[in-house]
């Protein structure tokens, strides 16, 4: 269900087109990720000044934050072509290869999913990163040997969703690497704005600020939202999003105020109401609301925590106060007691594993 998700991070088929339609062709039309962006300009910059070229660069950072967005400012701002390819499409050494040496000079290579590639290759691009040189096997077994072959120096750009599942011999082989963080909501309203001014929408200043606090701090739900505020504006008023209309839109596509969705929502209420607020196993939890556990844990959770609304702990799943009040309901007395303010040196009971987010 998480693809259909209006809130979900994850490009979906209908999202492909209208991401390159709205992707910012230059540094400069890049909003937000201020300090990404100053220091990627003096490298890229820098290199063009001294006529070389940058570093490599990795991006990492959730899905829907910018990173091929980035990767193509980046070819763009280097005057260069970008070369496309992706983890997964390179299960052997030799796909790499093929790729690496037929790029011309100073091409940028953007590798996106760049932990999902197959071992063998990685070490082929360790080589190339550094020599700018592959050793190709030729032959099978004992007989096998390796020519070395030069390649044209170019520039990798990788992206990662998965920072902390790449070995270190690769993450220490990028000169510079972006981290790219979830956007202020004043950042995604310039970006809602910008979009609706592409996509010929009319949103006021209100109604683009509503938009942007619901997205939950990313760009693609951000152009996502809008699209669905458009519709609702084209067929029930004049086509002119106000705040009240895009409110209306959103709520009844029930993505609330906070950007919580119904799984969201129901994984909450269910926490509040029939278990006391907590604390609560998580597979108990899946049970009442109808989903399996993982969906509980992979889809819902990571956002709530990280909204302040639910905590992992190690007896399990306990709301926090914020929670009770985003739901507009009152505490029990005595209810989420085995809060981490209200028990302070009780770090060690916190699980904190497996958030991925
Ligand atoms: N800083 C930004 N300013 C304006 N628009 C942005 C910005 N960052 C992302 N976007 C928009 O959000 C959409 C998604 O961005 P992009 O495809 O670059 O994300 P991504 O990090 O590559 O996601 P994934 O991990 O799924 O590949 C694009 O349409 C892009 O236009
Ligand atoms: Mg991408």
């Amino acid at each position: 269900m998480n693809e259909e998700r209006l809130v979900s991070a994850e490009q979906s088929v209908d999202d492909q087109a209208i991401d390159a339609a709205l992707r910012p062709k230059k540094l400069d039309d890049f909003i937000g990720q201020e300090r990404v962006r100053e220091q990627l300009s003096l490298v890229l910059h820098s290199a063009l000044r001294r006529g070389r070229t940058p570093d490599h660069v990795l991006l990492s950072g959730g899905p829907g934050l910018g990173k091929t967005t980035l990767a193509m400012i980046i070819a763009a701002e280097l005057g260069r072509p970008l070369r496309i390819t992706s983890g997964p499409a390179i299960e052997r050494a030799g796909d790499l290869a093929a790729v690496l040496s037929t790029l011309s000079e100073g091409e940028v290579l953007f590798l996106d999913e760049i932990h999902r590639m197959a071992r063998p290759a990685e070490e082929m691009l360790y080589l190339a990163m550094e020599d700018f040189r592959v050793d190709v096997v030729v032959g099978k077994g004992p007989g096998a040997t390796a020519i070395p072959l030069d390649i044209a120096p170019f520039t990798l750009v990788g992206a990662t969703t998965r920072a902390g599942m790449l070995p270190g011999p690769l993450r220490d082989r990028f000169g510079f690497v972006a981290h790219m963080d979830f956007y202020e909501p004043a950042e995604l309203e310039v970006i809602v704005r910008r979009s609706a001014g592409l996509l010929g929408v009319r949103v006021d200043d209100e109604a683009a600020a509503e938009v942007a606090f619901r997205s939950r701090g990313t760009p693609r739900i951000a152009n996502r939202l809008l699209r669905r505020v458009r519709d609702y504006a084209e067929v029930r008023a004049d086509g002119v999003v106000t705040r009240e209309l895009a409110r209306a839109a959103l709520d009844l596509y029930e993505v609330d105020a906070q950007g919580l969705d119904r799984l969201d929502r129901a994984v909450l209420r269910a926490l509040l109401v029939k278990f006391g607020g907590g604390p609560v196993g998580l597979s108990t939890l899946a049970v009442s609301v109808g989903e399996e556990p993982e969906t509980v844990e992979v889809v819902a959770e990571p956002f709530l925590v990280r909204q302040g609304l639910l905590a992992r702990t190690a007896r399990g799943r306990v709301a926090t106060p914020a929670a009770w009040a985003h739901l507009g309901l009152t505490p029990p007395p005595g209810a989420a007691a085995p809060f981490p303010a209200a028990a302070p040196g009780a770090g060690a009971l916190f699980d904190v594993g497996g958030e991925g987010d």
